[in-house]
């Protein structure tokens, strides 16, 4: 697939998303490129006057630039008592609708407030959708820096692979919104009961929180591009 059609699914599917706000509306705003399209055509509707009165959450420092650029008012968990919708990409979507999400190093925050939501709505391209979660993409774990090595350890202990999450373009490593670090761990046969281990590594001591997103989607919408044509399709 080239990195067009690649661009045209994430720019359908999160026009496809953003046609399902609502006026009136409190809006979580995930993280991602994906997501990225989302957040533009949610300002371009509120610029043509098509939608009225939203304010988002941002789920990332990212989020929270891009709705400042396109105009989308801001507000906190503090000052509201719901989010109606939730828009936010995944990395891996298996037919269960269980979710990898954690690419962009924002899970944490995407978790709290995508499980908030009303309704979750996950957009990504055709890629992402597969038959068993952890066999394409390594799934992340968000831990405190004190803890680093006995959390590897204890993700050893449990049969992962953790590799600490290095930047690009800086030296060191990947340090989160919440400034901690990233481990990326990869199970060599998949991860076979998402459900479980979700718990199992958040009950490890100084792990914040891991990439594992179950029963949290509420609809998937999927771009995808036949002979040249993009479209959209809900799973
Ligand atoms: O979980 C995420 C960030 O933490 C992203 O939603 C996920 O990585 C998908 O990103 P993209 O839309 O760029 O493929």
């Amino acid at each position: 697939m080239s990195d067009d059609a690649v661009t045209l699914m994430k720019q359908q599917v999160g026009k496809a998303a953003a046609d399902r706000v609502q006026s009136g509306t409190i809006v979580g705003l995930g993280t991602g490129s994906t997501t990225a399209y989302a957040i533009q055509y949610i300002g371009e509707r509120l610029q043509k006057g098509e939608l009225k009165d939203i304010k988002g959450i941002p789920t990332s420092f990212q989020a929270s630039v891009l709705a400042k650029k396109y105009g989308i008012p801001l507000t906190s968990l503090d000052e509201v008592d719901r989010i109606d919708v939730a828009i936010d990409g995944a990395d891996e979507v298996d037919p269960q609708k269980q979710l990898i999400k954690g690419g962009g190093a924002a899970h944490t925050r995407e978790k709290i407030v995508d499980s908030l939501a009303e309704q979750f709505i996950v957009v990504v391209d055709s890629s992402k959708l597969v038959d068993k979660l952890g066999l394409g993409f390594l799934l992340p774990v968000e831990v405190i820096p004190m803890a680093m090595t006995p959390v590897m350890r204890a993700i050893e202990g449990l049969g992962g692979e953790p590799t600490l999450r290095m930047g690009v373009k800086k030296a060191g490593p990947v340090v989160t919104d919440e400034g901690n670090l990233v481990i990326d761990v990869k199970f060599a046969n998949g991860i076979e009961n998402p459900a479980d281990l979700e718990k199992t590594l958040n009950n490890i001591p100084g792990v914040l929180e891991n990439g594992l997103f179950v029963d949290t989607a509420d609809v998937i919408l999927v771009g995808e591009v036949k002979d040249g044509q993009p479209s959209v399709r809900e799973v």
